[in-house]
């Protein structure tokens, strides 16, 4: 027996003892309460078909035990698979005994629990349907989660570089073919190298974060950020003209540059001004150019400063 199962004989232990005592019970009630056919009054056909049945609700009995977690449905595929195998299990075993003629009800009652264990296999069918629709949901959202997990960077929760790329490829194509504007601004917090140096990697690596957050907090929803490389971060603003982009960035990097991080209990001001940079993409660019121009305009801009 595998460990699996071995732990799915344990969660489920009553309901095995239940299942032991319920099945020899049924066994010595109809034997007890009915008398031996000859060989010759036995029909082989039906003892077969019959038994074949019970045995297979037996066999799906066992298999709902080893292979389910505790649990309603659980409950509900036991109590009703249980019940239609006492029906089985009497109308096979009324191929050798016939019941006296005092115990007329145990004919009466051999269908009597298969009709109940229906109606218990119905409800269970109609809960393991929720069931698997909500266990579907979260799978759903556990691939999404290690999906988008993979592009994100961990520091800043932010995507990475790499999706961005993609991102911008999709956008220039959408310029090509489309004539679709669309804008990029670059964000560099002010000599972050400093901080670094001053405040340790955990105090600038919350910083990068924080940054992260307020860029996040202050985009449309059809923008996008991710964090480029050290301190420096993107923002893609699809369908955006420049003004419109710039009015965006310039909001953005207010409030990055009015975030004010604490170190050591002390409020660390002017710490994390920014130098920013908006830009619109030329129709026919290349996505490594269109990162090249503005990177190096942002540099430009930085030595002038
Ligand atoms: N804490 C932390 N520091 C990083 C990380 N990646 C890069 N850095 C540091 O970020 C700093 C970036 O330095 P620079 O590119 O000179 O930027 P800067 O100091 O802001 O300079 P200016 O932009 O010219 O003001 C370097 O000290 C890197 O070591 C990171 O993931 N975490």
């Amino acid at each position: 027996m595998s460990v699996i199962q071995q732990s799915f004989f344990k969660l489920h232990k009553p309901l095995w003892v239940l299942l032991a005592i319920v099945i020899p019970t049924t066994i010595l009630t109809v034997a007890s309460n009915s008398t031996l056919k000859n060989t010759d009054a036995v029909d082989w056909i039906d003892c077969i078909c019959e038994g074949g049945i019970a045995f297979m609700t037996l066999l799906w009995l066992i298999a709902t035990l080893l292979s389910r977690p505790k649990g309603n449905v659980t409950l509900l595929l036991f109590f009703g698979l249980s019940a239609m195998h006492i029906s089985m299990l009497m109308d096979f075993l009324d191929e050798f005994y016939r019941f006296d003629s005092a115990n007329t009800w145990l004919s009466a009652f051999e269908a009597f629990p298969a009709f109940i264990g229906m109606i218990l296999m119905s409800f269970a069918m109609y809960f393991w349907y929720q069931e698997q629709q909500i266990l579907n949901f979260m799978l759903l959202k556990k691939e999404r989660f290690y999906r988008e997990y993979g592009l994100t960077d961990f520091i800043s929760g932010l995507y990475r570089a790499e999706y961005m790329k993609q991102q911008i490829d999709k956008e220039l194509l959408a310029l090509k073919h489309h004539n679709i504007p669309f804008c990029i601004a670059l964000i560099d917090i002010k000599e972050f190298s400093v901080f670094n140096e001053k405040y340790g990697v955990t105090k600038a690596n919350s910083l990068l974060a924080d940054v992260g957050q307020i860029i996040l907090l202050n985009l449309r929803d059809s923008d996008l950020a991710c964090r480029y490389a050290s301190d420096r971060f993107i923002v893609l603003m699809p369908n955006t003209n420049l003004s419109t982009a710039k009015q965006v960035i310039n909001q953005v990097a207010d409030r990055v540059s009015n975030h004010r991080p604490y170190a050591q209990g002390h409020l660390i001001s002017g710490s994390n001004d920014v130098h920013w940079l908006c830009e619109q993409a030329h129709k026919g660019e290349q996505q490594a150019s269109l990162l090249a121009r503005i990177n190096a305009q942002l540099n430009t801009q930085k030595s002038a400063a």
